[in-house]
């Protein structure tokens, strides 16, 4: 039996690779998308590919009442992937969500929901699998190199600053780092912004550039030493075999699961 898939933001640049990737996977089936700009089209022959006999609909909600589907896998906006969960949930289909943005407030609301519903959902901030390592890898550093800062650089059509991965990376860096105040307690910022963003005790900074992709640096700072723990994304592939590793455990779990680095086994 095979997976029955909605992509929403299948036209988009993650979602244009999903629907690539399904297509070379016999287990996995593309059962519509969702765009506003190519509703009614055919997905495979809007996105310039062979024929795919899958829809695209204008709206989430149309797709899930119109066809019969396992899993949503969802790359749109920080504005619409909360309802677009909501609307999965509610329906029995699992979301897969890589779209960035979520608070943690909205995080807890849909675990919430999953949890009443019975229906098991994944949301990723990042789905190279070399991302969820580097977090794993700073997760466990800063137990003994608590002076930290992440520096992340993406592409300049980057709608949230700073990246779901930032945060996600600031949250597991804070699950073993010991509380403390950083830096020189009467440090004056001449230029507003120019320290970055202050979250878990610690700071972010965000480049966004023409040329990047997906690139993130955690700095570890010690007397002497410098720990780098450094990941790239040089194209958006690189974020595909998480995704159906993403579409194939979600159809396994009954609630909500926040991060890939809970479904990946550790050894
Ligand atoms: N977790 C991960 O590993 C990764 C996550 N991301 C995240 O995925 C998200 C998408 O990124 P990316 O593909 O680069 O973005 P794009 O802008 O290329 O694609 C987003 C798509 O969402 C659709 N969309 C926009 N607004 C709406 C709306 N109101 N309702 C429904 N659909 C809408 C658009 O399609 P249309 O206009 O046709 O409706 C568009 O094609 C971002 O949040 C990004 O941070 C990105 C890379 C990796
Ligand atoms: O917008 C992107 O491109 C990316 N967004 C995700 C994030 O916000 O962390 C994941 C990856 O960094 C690419």
């Amino acid at each position: 039996m095979s997976i029955r898939i909605i992509v929403a933001g299948a036209s988009g640049r993650m979602g244009q690779e999903v629907v690539k990737m399904i297509k070379q996977h016999d287990h996995l089936k593309l059962v519509a998308g969702v765009s506003r700009t190519h509703a009614g089209q055919d997905v495979g022959e809007a996105l310039g590919l062979a024929p795919l006999g899958a829809p695209f609909y204008a709206t989430v909600q149309k797709a899930l009442d119109e066809q019969k589907a396992d899993v949503l896998v969802d790359f749109t906006t920080p504005h619409t992937v909360k309802e677009h969960m909501a609307l999965a949930i509610r329906h029995g289909v699992r979301p897969v969500v890589g779209t960035s943005g979520l608070s943690e407030p909205e995080i807890q609301e849909l675990s919430e929901l999953c949890a009443v519903s019975g229906v098991g959902a994944i949301i990723a901030p990042n789905f190279a699998l070399g991302a969820v390592l580097m977090m794993v890898f700073a997760r466990q550093a800063a137990k003994y190199l608590p002076h930290v800062e992440i520096v992340e650089y993406h592409h300049d059509q980057k709608l949230d600053a700073p990246s779901g991965t930032a945060m996600k990376t600031a949250e597991m860096v804070a699950e073993t780092r010991t509380e403390m105040r950083q830096g020189h307690p009467d440090e004056k910022e001449l230029l507003h912004g120019a320290r970055g963003g202050l979250t878990q005790g610690f700071r972010v900074h965000s480049v966004r550039l023409p040329g990047l992709i997906a690139h993130q640096e955690v700095l570890f700072g010690g007397d002497g030493q410098l720990l780098t723990i450094r990941h790239d994304s040089f194209n958006r592939e690189s974020f595909m075999p998480g995704v159906k590793l993403a579409i194939e455990k979600v159809m396994e779990q009954d609630r909500l699961i926040y991060g890939l680095e809970n479904v990946i086994e550790f050894a």
